[in-house]
């Protein structure tokens, strides 16, 4: 089906202004101030955007799909996501992941979800591994899952730095981000290790050791959650400053959390590394809370919804502007994940796009050419969904 969407202004995520799009099949054919389709002799499916802005469609490289939590026990077990929450969240490509819980959790079933949602219209990928080293893996070597399994992309989310790490010793760290890199190599995939940092006081160290004493390139070091206190922001910027990505988790279980998050992004785009800077909403997973004793106190869930929600706070809150703050669900988690036709709108690109109305509401997703929102109705859901 070819498609055109007119007047839309295009953010790609650069500010590029008023443009008509034209979609061929799941691509982004054109796009130009002016397409004119009078004398096409195919049919065409046009839509007038006047007044909507256009942008590339989000990605969340840190979503536990097949749900996370269990840190209460049991009964604490989170859901497994549904595709109208991913859609209503504007994401179009989404990494899977598991967490805390790598017993009752499991990479086969991680995949089939990851599966689902690609023949349901969504791009995914999946890390393997879990909290715990050594990794829970589907054919026992690292390097193989990434280079025999489609789906895997990288390891994580490794825990360091936290109560419910393995405690995990440098060298362990080092294998793993090496066999990580190697797969990577023999793929052509990212081939990164996405690591979980705690509330430890060590955090980060471990990275900045493999960069300094080991022959790991620091892209193929990926750690999230380095919004949860100020320390590790700067140790962040600290890593990004020395060529490496870091990652803000927007999911958070109260208003102070969201509005600490908005001024760390505010912080990263003054320090000059926005372009090092990725958010993740950890959706799905949980959002426990443990008293001063590690006692288990309650927990919440993550919400991708949250993803662009931290990006639109921080817009208007005239933190930074949209074009900046786009990226980090953009084109900066296409460039760590290696996704070559991902994260712009740009010809050639993937047409994954994401319409906003004018009061910056998701207001239409495209996820590889097809409509799976428009004027805020969902045209799309999960298989079991009701
Ligand atoms: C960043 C904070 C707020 C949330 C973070 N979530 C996870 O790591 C995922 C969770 N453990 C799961 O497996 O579902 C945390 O627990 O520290
Ligand atoms: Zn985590
Ligand atoms: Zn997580």
């Amino acid at each position: 089906m070819i498609k055109l969407l007119k007047n839309g202004i295009v953010y790609t995520p650069k500010y590029l202004g008023r443009r008509d799009i034209l979609i061929l099949g799941e691509k982004i054919g054109l796009v130009e101030k002016e397409i004119n389709i009078a004398t096409f002799p195919l049919e065409i499916e046009t839509y007038d955007l006047t007044g909507k802005t256009v942008v590339p469609g989000f990605i969340d490289s840190h979503v536990h799909l097949t749900g996370g939590g269990g840190e209460g026990g049991y009964s604490t077990r989170t859901p497994e996501i549904n595709l109208s929450q991913l859609i209503e969240g504007g994401i179009t490509t989404v990494i899977g992941c598991l967490g805390t819980d790598g017993i009752t959790r499991s990479l086969e079933n991680l995949y089939a979800k990851a599966k689902a949602l690609d023949e349901e219209g969504i791009t995914t990928l999946i890390f393997t591994g879990s909290y715990a080293v050594p990794p829970v893996t589907f054919t026992g070597s690292i390097v193989k899952d990434i280079v025999l399994i489609d789906k895997v992309v990288g390891v994580g989310e490794i825990a360091i730095s936290d109560h419910r790490s393995t405690q995990p010793t440098l060298e362990e760290i080092k294998k793993i981000a090496s066999n990580a890199r190697l797969g990577g190599l023999l793929s052509g995939k990212a081939g990164i290790v996405n690591f979980h940092v705690g509330a430890g006081e060590r955090g980060i160290d471990y990275l900045f050791e493999i960069v300094l004493k080991s022959e790991i390139p620091i892209t193929n070091l990926y750690p999230t959650h380095m919004n949860r206190n100020e320390k590790l922001l700067f140790q962040g910027i600290e890593f990004a400053k020395m060529g490496g990505y870091f990652d803000l988790t927007t999911s958070t279980s109260t208003e102070e959390g969201k509005i600490k998050t908005v001024k760390f992004l505010k912080e990263c785009y003054e320090n000059r590394v926005i372009d090092k800077v990725t958010l993740t909403s950890d959706g799905q997973g949980s959002l426990p809370k443990f008293d001063e004793e590690g006692k288990f106190v309650g927990l919440k869930i993550g919400e991708v919804t949250s993803l662009f929600d931290i990006v639109k706070t921080s817009v208007e809150k005239s933190y930074l502007p949209l074009e900046e703050a786009l990226k980090t669900i953009t084109l900066n988690p296409s460039k760590v994940l290696k996704l070559k036709t991902k994260g712009k709108v740009e010809r050639n690109f993937d047409a994954d796009l994401v319409i906003l109305d004018k009061d910056f509401e998701i207001d239409g997703v495209i996820s590889r050419g097809n409509f799976l929102m428009y004027e805020k109705k969902l045209l799309k859901r999960g298989t079991f969904e009701t």
